[in-house]
């Protein structure tokens, strides 16, 4: 553990985007990347972390996307849920090659593919020690992954949600487009939503708000960055309530 301090969660939710899942390449999968980001959640499983994952379907389909090239957008959007499921299985594969027990489940029936969605036996499993990979995102259309971990993160009750995503943090403005942009360390959500803060959906930070649910945006592909996050240094952005 980074200089030896303790773990400042217990129980977590991590979202990862399904971009993220694509490494180099424009599109998919690349296990290669799957491998390096199970062997990060199995450091914090093997310090006694409970992880809850959700991850994206960016990588493979989304319903706007798919609606702006003609499709029905309701049509899309499950196509889009169904790509977090291929998603999840491919996570969990890659968890259970590191000797990582998980378990799938799905907001959207599977049988036979993966469990459905049940909260007390995910609190269950996560009690256990597993990694639970909450799929098909909150099941219903014209929503977004990010809400669904949020949503997942305050019904398990996990401590934290994790944001992994491209850039470091939230910024003044999108730091891709405006590089004069400048990171906050901390902010509320009120700014977030005042400004119009586009890093996560500001559906899924009203709901976080509501619940007062912390949120906390970092880069995945920082070395260590997730197990700083975890001993409760002060990575990449915190969302919290009050004033900053
Ligand atoms: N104020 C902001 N601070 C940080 N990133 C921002 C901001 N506004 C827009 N962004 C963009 O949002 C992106 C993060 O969203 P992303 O991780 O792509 O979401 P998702 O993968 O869930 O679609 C970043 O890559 C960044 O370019
Ligand atoms: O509760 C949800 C979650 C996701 N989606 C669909 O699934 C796609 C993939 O999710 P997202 O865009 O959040 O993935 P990410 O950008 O994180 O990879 C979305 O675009 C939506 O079309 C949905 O309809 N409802």
């Amino acid at each position: 553990m980074p200089g030896g301090r303790d773990r400042k969660y217990k129980r977590i939710l991590l979202k990862l985007s399904g971009e993220q899942l694509m490494g180099d390449e424009g599109f998919g999968i690349d296990p290669k990347v799957l491998d390096k980001m199970a062997l990060e959640i199995g450091q914090l499983v093997g310090i006694g972390v409970q992880v809850g994952l959700v991850i994206g379907g960016g990588n493979l389909f989304r319903g706007a996307a798919l609606n702006e090239a003609g499709l029905d957008r309701v049509t899309g959007d499950h196509m889009g849920m169904l790509a977090t499921v291929m998603n999840a299985l491919a996570m969990r594969d890659a968890l259970e090659r590191c000797n990582i027990q998980s378990t799938v489940m799905s907001a959207i029936p599977m049988h036979g593919v993966t469990d459905q969605y049940d909260r007390r036996k995910a609190i269950r499993l996560l009690e256990n020690g597993e990694v639970v990979i909450f799929s098909a995102g909150t099941g219903n259309p014209f929503f977004t992954t990010d809400s669904a971990a949020c949503l997942r993160g305050i019904e398990v009750e996990a401590e934290l949600v994790l944001k992994a995503t491209k850039v470091d943090g939230v910024y003044t403005a999108d730091p891709v487009k405006d590089p004069s942009a400048t990171r906050y360390s901390r902010l509320s959500y009120d700014t977030v939503l005042q400004e119009k803060l586009g890093v996560m959906d500001l559906t899924a930070i009203c709901l976080c708000q509501d619940h007062s649910m912390p949120v906390r945006v970092f880069k995945m592909s920082k070395p260590g960055a997730l197990l700083s996050i975890i001993v409760g240094e002060d990575e990449g952005t915190l969302i919290v309530g009050g004033s900053e």
